[in-house]
């Protein structure tokens, strides 16, 4: 599948990339102004009445607190847009159909002959400013909110952040990528046909807590565990491994608790990570109700090849939300997640507080607290093991990444998980 095909989805438009500045446009009369949405002093549902471009921005995922943020650059006539996807020659993006001016819209009936509806979004092509910040993790990518110039078909800046995933590169010194921004639920999906991997759970686990993003686990499959009373037992467990994480057990094939999962992600961006085999595609299709993302009943055992099967980036979900779905995204790697780790872990974080030494490393310590929680049979063997195991592992990447940029990172995100904390706490609780 050719990374274009994104472009072709029903609802869009490709449109190619211009270079030549307000070619055609004429006069400013002949290129009216691009609409701006509304700036709502609430968070709007995806039906509020805000207008043909706002109705459009919403059910991508725009919000009050990201709307304030764009003010600047709407009085500067640009318009907002969601990186889809970035590629060497700059990005993709949807913005509202409505600030597509027709006669720059060559398009306007894609696939099937049908006009774009509207109050839709479309894809447009965009040329990327330089990003000078020596932080890789600084750079563009799907999820991100920009402001565009469509007349020069420009991205001119991107809106702060709010979340962001990231996973370690395979290069020997470790700079971290970005994967998706903005996002607001992290689906990791286990699947019930193979025996419970508790610890590559909590690997998940990690990185979700880690991006800012609220976790939310979805046991997949649940048609091949028959007895209900085993199923419930296996929620229950997952869930006393993950203490404030919503546990679902769900099937594409039977839709069992499919309705419940659209409803926890309906409000706002969500991305599917898990082991290949997990089920993502399928979840993605189902929530999509349509096959959108390739779905192979053999891989080899490495998935190896997988993501060229991925065809869409950033798809708006029937039922309200997004779902961000780029290659490289499901079977991610921790990267620089100590607080994650630490949050995941919260009860033994916890119990090392009363540990004699506060470095104390649970190993051989006298009066350690952690170690009698382990001697008394109230803390497992398992996750004390799945704990030093992924501290280490964090540590080690940590080791290898540049500590001033690390710093600089981590008061970046304070800050910004601080601004948009309240916004994304919405999204999360406004549907349960
Ligand atoms: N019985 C049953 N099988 C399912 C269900 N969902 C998915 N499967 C099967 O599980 C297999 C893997 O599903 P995929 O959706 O491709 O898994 P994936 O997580 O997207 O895999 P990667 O793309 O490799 O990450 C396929 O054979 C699906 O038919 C379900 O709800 N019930
Ligand atoms: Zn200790």
């Amino acid at each position: 599948m050719s990374p274009s095909s994104s472009a072709s989805s029903a609802s869009s438009v490709s449109l190619p990339s211009s270079s030549s500045p307000s070619a055609g446009s004429g006069s400013g009369g002949a290129f009216p102004a691009p609409a701006v949405p509304t700036v709502p002093t609430v968070p709007a549902a995806p039906s509020a009445p805000a207008g043909d471009s706002g109705e459009a921005l919403f059910r991508l995922g725009w919000d009050a607190s990201f709307a304030g943020e764009f003010a600047p650059y709407a009085a500067d006539g640009l318009v907002p847009g969601r990186i889809v996807r970035v590629d060497r020659g700059g990005c993709e993006l949807l913005v509202p159909a409505g600030a597509v001016p027709a006669e720059r819209n060559p398009d306007p009936h894609p696939a099937g002959g049908a006009p774009t509806p509207r109050g839709d979004a479309v894809t447009v092509r965009a040329t990327l400013p330089p990003f000078p910040d020596p932080d890789p993790t600084r750079r563009p990518c799907t999820g991100d909110w920009a402001a565009v110039d469509l007349a020069e078909r420009a991205v001119r800046a991107l809106l702060p952040r709010r979340t962001v995933l990231l996973r370690s590169t395979s290069s020997k010194r470790s700079d971290g990528q970005v994967l998706a921004a903005n996002v607001d639920h992290v689906v990791v999906a286990v699947s019930l046909a193979a025996e419970l991997d508790l610890g590559r759970a909590e690997r998940f686990l990690a990185l979700a807590w880690e991006s800012g993003a609220g976790p939310l686990i979805v046991l997949t499959k649940a048609d091949l565990v028959s007895d209900p009373a085993v199923r419930d037992h296996l929620v229950a467990d997952v869930a006393a491994t993950a203490p404030g994480v919503p546990v679902l057990a769900v099937s594409a094939r039977t839709g069992e608790g499919m309705a419940d999962l659209a409803r926890e992600v309906a409000g706002g961006t969500a991305v599917l990570i898990g082991q290949s085999g997990a089920g993502k595609s399928t979840l993605v299709n189902a929530l999509l109700g349509a096959e959108v993302q390739d779905v192979r009943a053999n891989r080899d055992s490495d998935g190896k090849g997988r993501h060229t099967t991925t065809t869409r980036d950033l798809l708006p979900l029937p039922t309200g939300g997004v779902l961000i779905d780029t290659p490289g995204l499901r079977g991610v790697g921790l990267w620089d997640a100590g607080q994650g780790v630490a949050q995941v872990f919260a009860e033994i974080e916890e119990l090392g507080r009363d540990c004699r030494f506060h470095d104390c490393a649970h190993t051989t310590e006298p009066g350690c607290a952690v170690l009698a929680a382990l001697a008394d049979g109230s803390l497992p063997r398992r996750r004390l093991d799945s704990y030093r195991k992924l501290a280490r592992e964090n540590e080690w990447i940590a080791s290898r990444t540049d500590a001033r940029l690390r710093a600089e990172r981590r008061r970046r995100w304070k800050q910004q998980q601080a601004t948009g904390r309240h916004m994304t706490e919405r999204k999360r609780g406004g549907h349960r």
